[in-house]
């Protein structure tokens, strides 16, 4: 699939978001500082990512997850947990980087913070009923399958 993908900052040129391994689901993103940025424990700060996309079709969207490494060990997770890009989208691609560990972590430029998932969308229309047909979990929820 072919997305529409405008550079903001020239040095993104050479480091387009790429698939890391032939099975890679994730692009990751890079920070478009010009200095370090350190974010202090509990602190959050939105990065640019210095690209753009323009998904065009709703049956599309992206998704900006946390990187495994960067969250577990260090703490830099999202500032909004999950970003979603919508496809009618066409600013700069942005990262609520935060800080959720009591370490302060300094973010460098460039450094790949965070990745962009791209995943089909279902645009829903809403059908008003009184009723639902009966299903087996009914209102179910909450545990209400057990632990075992
Ligand atoms: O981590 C993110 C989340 C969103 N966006 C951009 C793309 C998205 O299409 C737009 C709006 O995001 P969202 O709908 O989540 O934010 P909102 O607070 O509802 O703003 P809006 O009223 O503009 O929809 O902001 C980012 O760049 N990074
Ligand atoms: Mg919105």
């Amino acid at each position: 699939m072919k997305i529409d993908l405008k550079i903001l900052d020239p040095r993104m040129r050479e480091q387009l978001p790429a698939y890391a391994t032939p099975g890679s689901a994730g692009l990751d993103l890079r920070a478009s500082l010009d200095a370090p940025l350190t974010l202090a424990p509990n602190a959050w700060q939105l990065v640019p990512t210095g690209i753009a996309i323009y998904l065009r079709d709703p049956g599309y969207a992206a998704m900006i997850l946390p990187r495994s490494g960067l969250g577990h060990k260090h703490g830099i997770v999202l500032g909004n947990l999950v970003g979603l890009i919508d496809s009618d989208y066409q600013g700069q691609l942005m990262v609520s980087a935060w800080n959720r560990s009591p370490t302060p972590y300094t973010l460098q430029p460039l450094e790949r913070l965070a990745q962009l998932v791209i995943v089909p969308v279902v645009q829903a229309q809403f059908q008003l009923v009184d009723e639902f047909p009966p299903s087996v979990r009914g209102e179910g929820g909450y545990g209400s399958t057990g632990t075992a």
